[in-house]
């Protein structure tokens, strides 16, 4: 099938690559034509584990990008996997994704053949049908439900492990209205759910809508409730994680997303449980339950910064910080609890040195006069104090680099460091 995916960004690019992976013949429409420009060379725009190959094999060949939305006429169907960031007053910002819609509906007016349209960008419910649709047939001159068809199909895949999660996922959702999108949708999954193990969920487009932020502010809230009775475990000297392990082995609760510390961060548990706060507001209801899961967030960083102060006054000092991404596996900083960390730190007149694998230069934008180590062990020597913001593997493995510090105190927001003689560990919920 001929598809072409709007925005190549984390979901976009992954999408398209996975997607010419089994055959499709893909095209990436894309404003940045740095982007466009690095796929067409076959280079992965973006660093996830497992594109990097996949862009190498299919890219300039079944796998191609453009800033031209006429490409968008060659094809079948339409994916949208455009940014639906958080505006100023906390609700859902449709300004790009209503941009993209009325360029791609304008492309689509000279078109004979009918065309689906999939959002794949996570919107508050109605959003396709009553802000996506009516742009699209506005500037396409197209009739919805004859020769133009909407659907809504979520994302659940994780940076990180974006190209196995797309592969593999535990469902496939299908929001549609029309037996034509259903069957084109089902043409397009074929060989993923052929060789995945995925349960199709077919359902109504509000409905999809809705399971995407069903399922983000669920694991928000639990990742909330499991720090919030990790920080009493902490004051009643109970290891959170031991408990953590137990109450997982009740299959209510579920082993996974039980990992306490210094909270969730990312380009999407923020924004979205954000947005579904503003949507349950603006429906006259007080969704306490998911603001009580933002605040205890908050303050995590605070919890983790106290701590550090319980052994030194980071005034003048020199603090390593480990980690800069908002999770393993990925150079995105968006929402990372490093930046709090960084600012806590810096308000209390520490001298910061920040070390993480990847992404580096993605937090260097944020904070151009930190100081940026090129190792875990450069940051940590002559360091009077380190705090552990992202569980990458490595730090699991740092050693004798913590003699090199001057002060040993090492104050872990992830669970990560292995306590050993010669330093004075803090673990932040154990
Ligand atoms: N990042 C993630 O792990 C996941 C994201 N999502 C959702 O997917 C959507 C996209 O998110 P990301 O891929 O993270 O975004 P991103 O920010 O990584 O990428 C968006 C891309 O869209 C491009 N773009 C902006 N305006 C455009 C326009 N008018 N026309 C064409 N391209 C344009 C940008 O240049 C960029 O390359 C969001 O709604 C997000 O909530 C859903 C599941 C997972
Ligand atoms: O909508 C999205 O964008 C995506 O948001 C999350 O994926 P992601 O943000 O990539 O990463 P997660 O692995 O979910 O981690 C989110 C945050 O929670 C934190 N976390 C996660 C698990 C845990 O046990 N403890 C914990 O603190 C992580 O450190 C990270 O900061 C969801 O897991 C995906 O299903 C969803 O598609």
């Amino acid at each position: 099938m001929n598809l072409s995916i709007v925005g190549s960004g984390y979901v976009g690019t992954t999408v398209a690559a996975c997607f010419a992976d089994y055959g499709h013949e893909v095209t990436n429409v894309d404003i940045d034509e740095e982007v466009v420009a690095a796929i067409n060379a076959a280079e992965a725009p973006i660093h996830e584990p497992g594109l990097e190959e996949l862009v190498t094999e299919h890219g300039g060949d079944r796998l191609r990008a453009t800033t031209d939305y006429a490409a968008t006429r060659e094809t079948d169907v339409t994916f949208l996997a455009l940014p639906t960031p958080t505006g100023d007053d906390g609700r859902i910002d449709l300004e790009i994704l209503e941009a993209g819609v009325r360029s791609l509906g304008d492309a689509l007016a000279s078109k004979d053949d009918p065309h689906l349209v999939v959002v794949k960008s996570t919107v508050v419910p109605g959003t396709t049908e009553e802000t996506v649709a009516p742009i699209l047939a506005d500037a396409s001159g197209k009739t919805l439900g004859e020769d133009l068809h909407v659907a809504m199909n979520p994302e659940f895949l994780r940076e990180g492990s974006a190209v196995a999660d797309f592969r593999d996922p535990d469902k496939v959702v299908f929001g549609t209205r029309t037996e034509f999108a259903r069957e084109r949708l089902r043409e397009v999954f074929a060989p993923l759910l052929d060789q995945s193990d995925a349960e199709l969920v077919e359902t109504g487009i509000r409905e999809a809508e809705m399971m995407k932020y069903a399922n983000n502010a669920f694991l928000a809230s639990k990742v909330s409730l499991v720090n919030e009775l990790g920080n009493i475990c902490k004051e009643y000297d109970v290891d959170a994680y031991e408990v953590a392990e137990a109450i997982g082995l009740d299959d209510r609760i579920g082993e996974r997303f039980l990992r306490s510390g210094v909270g969730w961060g990312g380009s999407c548990f923020p924004k979205d449980v954000s947005a579904l706060v503003a949507a349950a507001r603006d429906a006259d209801y007080e969704p306490a339950l998911l603001e009580a899961a933002v605040e205890v967030n908050e303050k995590q960083p605070d919890r983790l910064l106290d701590l550090l102060d319980v052994h030194l006054d980071p005034d003048g000092k020199r603090v390593a910080v480990l980690g800069l991404a908002f999770k393993p596996g990925t150079d995105d900083v968006r929402n990372s609890r490093a930046i709090p960390v960084i600012e806590g730190l810096r308000e209390r007149g520490a001298d910061v040195a920040a070390y993480d694998p990847v992404a580096t230069e993605n937090m260097r934008e944020r904070f151009p006069d930190v100081e940026y180590a090129s190792s875990a062990e450069a940051a940590l020597d002559g360091a009077q104090g380190a705090v552990v913001v992202t569980d990458w593997d490595e730090f699991a493995a740092l050693d004798s680099a913590f003699d090199a510090m001057a002060n040993p105190v090492v104050v872990d927001g992830r669970r990560v460091v292995e306590r050993r003689d010669g330093i004075t560990y803090e673990g932040l919920t154990w």
